[in-house]
């Protein structure tokens, strides 16, 4: 394999005689570039003027007018969050055009967003205006007009480092020419040491991603690639994107991006806020059901079975299974008499409450309904005999006058009750708790969660509803539990059974949760205001005080909730666009209820089919996505590799060719960096040889510095205790805050979508023996490292990473 479009830059630095042009480049950048912020400062100064003023300022009397203050306040808090969070590297790039005929082309400075003076004329372009796009574009093969671009790189507000790519000398005036300065600024963000968080590469957006970014917004895009590629990076870019481009759509109906787990979405959180985006929606899969929250592990079978498409029929057989009549004829004791429903009649109003399109439990009404009228039927009827047999008898022995008699016949042709009677005779039994408790029982009102906890219980149910839905009787009792958190396969589970059982009866309680949840998003809202705009940080401000005040605005009569607060506690709510990344770990069910957030399918899809670790996770795009929309997604493929050396990639190439053969490994573009090590170490000697190769890894990336610096350790799970224990201080699994230690320790799963400037793979064959699919998550360990690679292991190394260099 070979590296392909960036080359390490020799060592040695600029001639002499350039240091005078980089300087003056870099006075004239700096002093534009001061313009720019001032500009910022003016604009966010004003948004914090209106937000303080609130809505109660100015402007006249009258609904309306109290309205167009509300928006302008919610407008103006929106502005000043996203001028906040654009504060890093405002300004990154300049591109000159062509000049002709002795005229100097155009010149736009390009930035995370757009910018314009005192006099309206543009100061900044942001890098998603179609003005932008030639700085994302233009090769030297194929330059379009441009006759340079200019990285310019910023240490908070100064101007650091120019870095230039010529494509016309002839194009630029002779002072331009003698300005040229450069260096792969591409190669030097790559260098960069991590720290524990993605960060936008809005400055050197590659023409392949600047594709995917820029894909229009309709349909299904699938974006496969292997590791490193910038799938996720790119995939964000085009969330601030589509954003830009179709924000009265999407700023409705909002952005969702689901992501592998809560560590990932820690991960790449900062990104979008980094590019002005603040109203996105991140969740997890097992976040996709509001109101449960699940985390819980199971056994891998149990996950497969869970993911299967059967469970569509599954969950249907279960609510059937609730639609119950009784064995023989109804029977309730109900002021003291027996209340009776013959059998047939049940048959029927059960059959009559299916056939009515309507969910579980609407449904139930009118079941509850047919049987009550029957009941107080029955009640009638009896309470009829009770009057009428001792008249009868009366009038068979002659005792009874003409007229009386007279009376008994003419009330015969009357029905026994009439609507009144009905319904106040309903009503007076649905109070009998006998008769409530006798009904209920049939067909009960469920909650998804009962629903789902009730089956997995009962071993009866699970072996009659599972033959129904087409499994064993092995596969029913696989499902069997009684008590347990819900987990990550439930989520999906539980949303089938919400669409068959339909939002709870209660209309109030339905009320009452949506504006708990509601209240509690006006207060992470308000949170989230005061953080971005760093008045979080002021020690004169009383923050309980103000997100008090905040949340109250937004509460009483202010500004509505943000579109993704509300998406986010609606189960219905019908997303503008949805991003799935690590997409190839959902299965068949989870693509299910990702489909059902989004009508439209207005989707991109990311992924490496390579990289599916999940028996349940797909092995094609098609398996997955041609059922929603046959045919009808595009895929465009990523096939550079932004993270890993070539030299790393090498021994994964061979890795992959043994794991997947079909697939093609993405071409590294840094060929630096040393070469993977292997080092060999019986189990019991990790606990010495581990925190060794740690301490001199550390020191190697120089971890500490600024902040940077990051190492995992990433082991099989068979050897974890081991390496825990051999690791102590280092933190471990996938929580949000392994983010931040410089040394994690994680299993293969967990480190999917992250990266490390180094990363010791502890146990190679245990990590293949227990991947349900072989060696992909053994693909994915070796694949994290930005710069440095160690396997340890004892026995043989596994054939394909013979390419390691063996050390002591
Ligand atoms: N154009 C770019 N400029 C600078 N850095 C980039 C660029 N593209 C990707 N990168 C960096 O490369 C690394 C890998 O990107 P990313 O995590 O998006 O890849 P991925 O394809 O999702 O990988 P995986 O499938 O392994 O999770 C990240 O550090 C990202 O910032």
């Amino acid at each position: 394999m070979r590296a392909r479009q960036v080359k390490p830059v020799p060592d040695g630095g600029p001639a002499p005689e350039a240091d005078d042009a980089r300087e003056a480049a870099t006075r004239t950048e700096q002093e534009y570039v001061d313009r720019v912020y001032a500009r910022l400062d003016t604009e966010r100064e004003e948004a914090a003027a209106e937000l303080r003023a609130g809505p109660g300022h100015g402007g006249g009397g009258g609904f309306q007018a109290l309205v167009e203050r509300e928006v302008g306040t919610g407008e103006a808090a929106r502005r000043l969050a996203r001028f906040s969070a654009v504060e890093r590297a405002l300004c990154f790039g300049r591109i000159d055009h062509r000049g002709a005929d002795g005229v100097p082309g155009d010149t736009f400075y390009i930035g995370r967003i757009g910018l314009r003076d005192e006099d309206r004329e543009p100061l900044l372009i942001d890098w998603r205006a179609a003005a932008a796009r030639p700085f994302y574009t233009a090769t030297p093969g194929s330059p379009g007009t441009l006759a340079r671009r200019r990285h310019l790189h910023l240490r908070d507000r100064t101007v650091a480092r120019l870095d230039d790519e010529v494509f016309d000398l002839d194009g630029l005036t002779e002072d331009d020419r003698s300005t040229i300065v450069g260096e792969a600024a591409l190669l030097a963000t790559l260098r960069r040491g991590r720290t524990g968080r993605m960060t936008d590469v809005v400055a050197t957006i590659q023409e392949e991603q600047d594709q995917v970014i820029r894909s229009g917004l309709h349909g299904v895009l699938v974006v496969q690639g292997g590791p490193g590629t910038g799938k996720t990076v790119a995939a964000l870019h085009r969330a601030a994107y589509l954003l830009y481009t179709h924000r009265d759509v999407l700023e409705r109906r909002g952005v969702l991006v689901v992501g592998p787990n809560a560590t990932f979405l820690r991960y790449i959180e900062q990104v979008l806020p980094g590019l002005g985006e603040t109203d996105v929606t991140l969740a997890t899969a097992g976040e996709l059901y509001p109101g449960v929250r699940a985390t819980a592990a199971e056994p891998p079978e149990v996950a497969v079975l869970k993911g299967d498409f059967r469970m569509v029929a599954l969950v249907e057989a279960a609510v059937r299974d609730r639609q119950r009549v009784p064995e023989g004829d109804l029977e309730v004791e109900a002021d003291d008499m027996t209340l009776r429903v013959a059998h047939d009649e049940c048959v029927r109003a059960r059959d009559r409450a299916r056939a009515v399109r309507a969910p579980h439990n609407i449904q139930r009404r009118l079941y509850m309904h047919d049987l009550l009228d029957a009941l107080a039927l029955d009640r009638a009827r009896q309470y009829d005999r009770l009057v009428d047999e001792p008249l009868e008898r009366m009038a068979e022995s002659g005792g009874l006058p003409a007229w009386l008699r007279e009376l008994i016949e003419e009330a015969e042709d009357d029905p026994l009750l009439d609507e009144t009677d009905l319904r106040l005779s309903k009503e007076a039994l649905w109070r009998d708790p006998v008769v409530r408790r006798t009904l209920d029982a049939l067909w009960p009102e469920l909650t998804p969660q009962r629903l789902l906890a009730d089956l997995y219980a009962d071993t009866g149910a699970l072996d009659r509803v599972g033959a129904e839905a087409g499994l064993s009787r092995a596969e029913g009792r696989l499902l069997h539990r009684t008590a347990g958190e819900w987990t990550v396969s439930d989520v999906p589970l539980l949303d089938e059974a919400a669409e068959w059982l339909g939002e709870d009866d209660t209309r109030d309680r339905i009320r009452e949760r949506r504006a708990e949840a509601e209240r509690e998003a006006e207060e992470r809202y308000a949170r989230g205001v005061l953080q971005v705009t760093g008045q979080a940080e002021t020690d004169m401000v009383d923050i309980a005080e103000l997100v008090t005040e905040l949340a109250e605005r937004n509460r009483d009569d202010g500004p509505e909730l943000t579109t993704a607060e509300r998406a986010a506690a609606d189960r219905q709510w019908a997303y503008g666009h949805v991003i799935v990344d690590e997409a190839q770990e959902l299965s068949e069910m989870a693509w299910r209820t990702v489909m059902r957030r989004v009508p439209t399918r207005s989707l991109t899809v990311v992924g490496d089919i390579a990289q599916t670790g999940s028996a349940a996770g797909a092995r094609s795009w098609g398996q997955m996505l041609d059922r929603y929309v046959p045919g009808r997604w595009r895929e465009q493929r990523l096939m550079v590799n932004y993270r890993t050396p070539a030299a790393i990639m090498r021994v994964a190439a061979d890795l992959l060719a043994a794991v997947a053969p079909g697939q093609v490994p993405p071409e590294p573009v840094r060929d630096d960096g040393p070469p993977p090590l292997a080092v060999r170490t019986e189990p019991a000697g990790l606990a010495v040889r581990l925190p060794e190769l740690v301490a001199s890894e550390l020191d190697e990336i120089g971890a500490g510095a600024e902040g940077e610096g990051r190492l995992a350790v990433i082991a099989s799970g068979a050897r974890h205790a081991a390496v825990r224990a051999a690791l102590p201080d280092a933190a471990a699994g996938a929580t949000p805050e392994a983010l931040d230690s410089p040394v994690v320790v994680l299993t293969a799963e967990e480190s999917k979508g992250l990266e490390f400037d180094s990363v010791i793979v502890v146990d190679p064959a245990g990590i293949t023996s227990e991947s349900p699919r072989g060696g992909q998550d053994l693909y994915v360990a070796i694949t994290r490292p930005t710069r440095r690679l160690t396997v340890v292991h004892h026995g043989d190394l596994p054939a394909p990473l013979a390419g390691l260099t063996p050390v002591d």
